[in-house]
């Protein structure tokens, strides 16, 4: 299993958590007669440590380092954002590295199970940051005093007429000099590249364990609920919403993470 183990280990040295209490992602493994859209439900959550690990590519790394830019961009007595914070590994792994006074980490998700879950690991450990953990639609709440906002893979769920407006109160509600992470699975322009990395993508699941029945199933899922957009699409929202410029700082396949900053005020 490709980096299963470590990966596993990356999860419970962030969680704390027991081996015995990862539970395996078999949701997809029998046939399905019906196969419904996908939602972030009780047996997905339930489930979530172990299917992201062994979905995305570069997950865990992409976690580890939004707590050093956390280490780096947060400011004493900000906010910090967590747009979709399932079961809070960015929330968890910021809070580990800040080290500035008076901030406070908004982590924000709209699955009742997800919410439930991650109430539950953040309150596990005193740590020396507040966590308000909010159930709510992340088009909704309001977003102010920021020096740090994390989109990790939730952006491609939105419907993307709404994305941009979203982006705007971003760049909108983060002080000058604050960060915008935004990771997310891309589609390419290039056919032939997009192919590639599509197919690698699959390698990448198959060679975790996930067989061909359990990929196509999840795939048929995910296709009416999480429209993919490429690099190019999220760099020119950026920088629509105010954002001079954003860079991809990882990729790995068809998965990766963009960088923006908002330029400090006397620029
Ligand atoms: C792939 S998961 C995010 C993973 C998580 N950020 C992490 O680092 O482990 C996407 C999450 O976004 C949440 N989500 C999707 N649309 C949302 C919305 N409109 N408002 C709030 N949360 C949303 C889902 O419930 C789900 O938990
Ligand atoms: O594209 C896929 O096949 C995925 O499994 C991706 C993805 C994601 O990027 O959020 C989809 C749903 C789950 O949350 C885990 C991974």
């Amino acid at each position: 299993m490709l980096c299963g183990r470590y990966l596993l280990e990356y999860w419970l040295s962030i969680t704390h958590y027991p081996i015995s209490m990862i539970n395996r992602d078999i949701l997809f493994s029998a046939p399905i007669a019906k196969l419904g859209d996908w939602t972030f439900d009780e047996r997905v959550a339930e489930v979530f440590p172990d299917m992201i690990q062994r979905s995305v590519p570069g997950y865990s790394n992409i976690v580890s380092m939004i707590g050093m830019l956390a280490g780096r961009f947060v400011r004493p007595g900000s906010r910090v954002y967590d747009l979709g914070c399932s079961l809070g590994a960015a929330t968890l792994s910021m809070r580990r590295a800040i080290d500035v006074e008076g901030c406070r980490i908004i982590a924000v998700d709209n699955s009742p199970a997800m919410v439930d879950r991650c109430r539950r690991h953040i309150d596990a450990f005193r740590a020396p940051t507040p966590v308000d953990v909010i159930e709510a639609d992340i088009r909704d709440i309001p977003i102010e005093n920021a020096s740090m906002i994390v989109l990790n893979f939730t952006l491609q769920f939105l419907e993307p007429a709404d994305r941009q407006q979203l982006l705007n109160r971003v760049y909108q509600g983060l002080n000058p000099g604050g960060a915008v992470v935004l990771s997310e699975k891309f589609s390419f322009e290039n056919a032939q590249i997009g192919e590639l990395l599509y197919n690698m993508h699959h390698d990448f699941k198959r060679a975790n364990g996930y067989s061909e029945l359990e990929i196509s199933q999840k795939r048929s899922m995910l296709e009416n609920v999480m429209m993919t957009d490429s690099v190019e699409t999220h760099k020119k929202r950026l920088e629509q919403a105010g954002f001079g410029h954003a860079e991809l700082w990882f990729q790995c396949f068809n998965f990766g993470s963009l960088v923006a900053l908002k330029p400090e005020a006397d620029q």
